[in-house]
């Protein structure tokens, strides 16, 4: 493991560094960056400083890059058309991952195509509800994970941008784990999720919005999963809910992840796979 320490003034602006460098004998390599106006980094700014930093250290012109959904990806799309604005970067194009993003990224004057034309992407960048040890995560709770996992599984580099109240010990614990399922029979659906081997004991939830189920882009509906113990086997869990007719996806995103980028209290950390 190697180890590299920055002191920043703030989240936006290096003012001087050290370095120190150790390596554990793992090909894990984290960098972190400590603040010290840090204790009073609100979690919106946490997200907007690992949304930009996404996109300086990930993004050169010419690429085809992939835009996540929620709220932390937002800073990063919005970094992305500030510095196509500035001319700082050129010749970009991105894929949205939901029509919200595709709308914000328009907004910005952001050139967009589909996978249809650019199969491959050289990046794609995004938030996660979860990540663990392995840089596994947990997307979906926001509900785009479908096109999410579409587009970012096709990426030469999917960089992972998170505030620290995200790592979790197992996947699985901090709330639901959602899945995506065909409005035909979802309850069916639900009941055969809920008997799942490889997520025994789970409960199962069809998300809704007011008084009606909550609707994807893909016009689907959404189960929630809730555990109360981690995903034993995510691999399995992974299989197994992929295997159910009327399911479409599920918002586990296993061995994908490039690196993470998360902000804390304590300052920032890059952790590369
Ligand atoms: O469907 C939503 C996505 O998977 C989001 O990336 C995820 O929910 C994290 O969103 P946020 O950055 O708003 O916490």
């Amino acid at each position: 493991m190697n180890f590299q320490t920055g002191f920043v003034a703030n989240f936006g602006s290096r003012i001087g560094s050290f370095q120190r460098s150790s390596n554990l004998g793992t090909s894990r390599r984290v960098t972190r960056s400590a603040g010290r106006v840090r204790m009073a980094a609100s979690v919106d700014e946490l997200k907007k400083v690992v949304g930009y930093k996404s996109v300086d250290d990930y993004v050169t012109s010419g690429m085809v890059v992939g835009l996540g959904t929620g709220s932390t990806a937002y800073f990063a799309v919005e970094r992305l058309g500030e510095k196509l604005k500035s001319g700082e970067l050129k010749d970009i194009v991105a894929i949205p991952t939901s029509i919200r993003t595709k709308e914000q990224a328009e907004g910005l004057g952001i050139p967009l195509v589909t996978l249809d034309t650019h199969p491959v992407l050289d990046v794609a960048i995004d938030g996660a509800d979860e990540y663990d040890d392995d840089l596994n995560l947990v997307k979906g709770r926001g509900g785009a994970l479908l096109r999410e996992k579409m587009v970012e599984v096709q990426a030469k580099k999917f960089i992972v941008i998170v505030d620290d109240s995200k790592k979790v010990p197992g996947l699985g614990v901090s709330g639901a784990m959602p899945v995506e399922v065909t409005p035909f029979c979802w309850e069916y659906t639900l009941n055969k999720l809920k008997g799942a081997a490889s997520v025994a004991g789970c409960d199962a939830k069809l998300r809704m919005e007011g008084d009606e189920p909550y609707v994807t882009d893909n016009d689907n509906y959404i189960v929630d999963l809730y555990f109360e113990e981690p995903i034993k086997d995510a691999n399995a869990a992974a299989k197994e809910i992929l295997e159910m007719v009327g399911v479409v996806e599920h918002g586990l995103f296993l061995d994908m992840t490039t690196a993470v980028i998360v902000a804390g209290k304590e300052g920032v950390e890059v952790i590369e796979k």
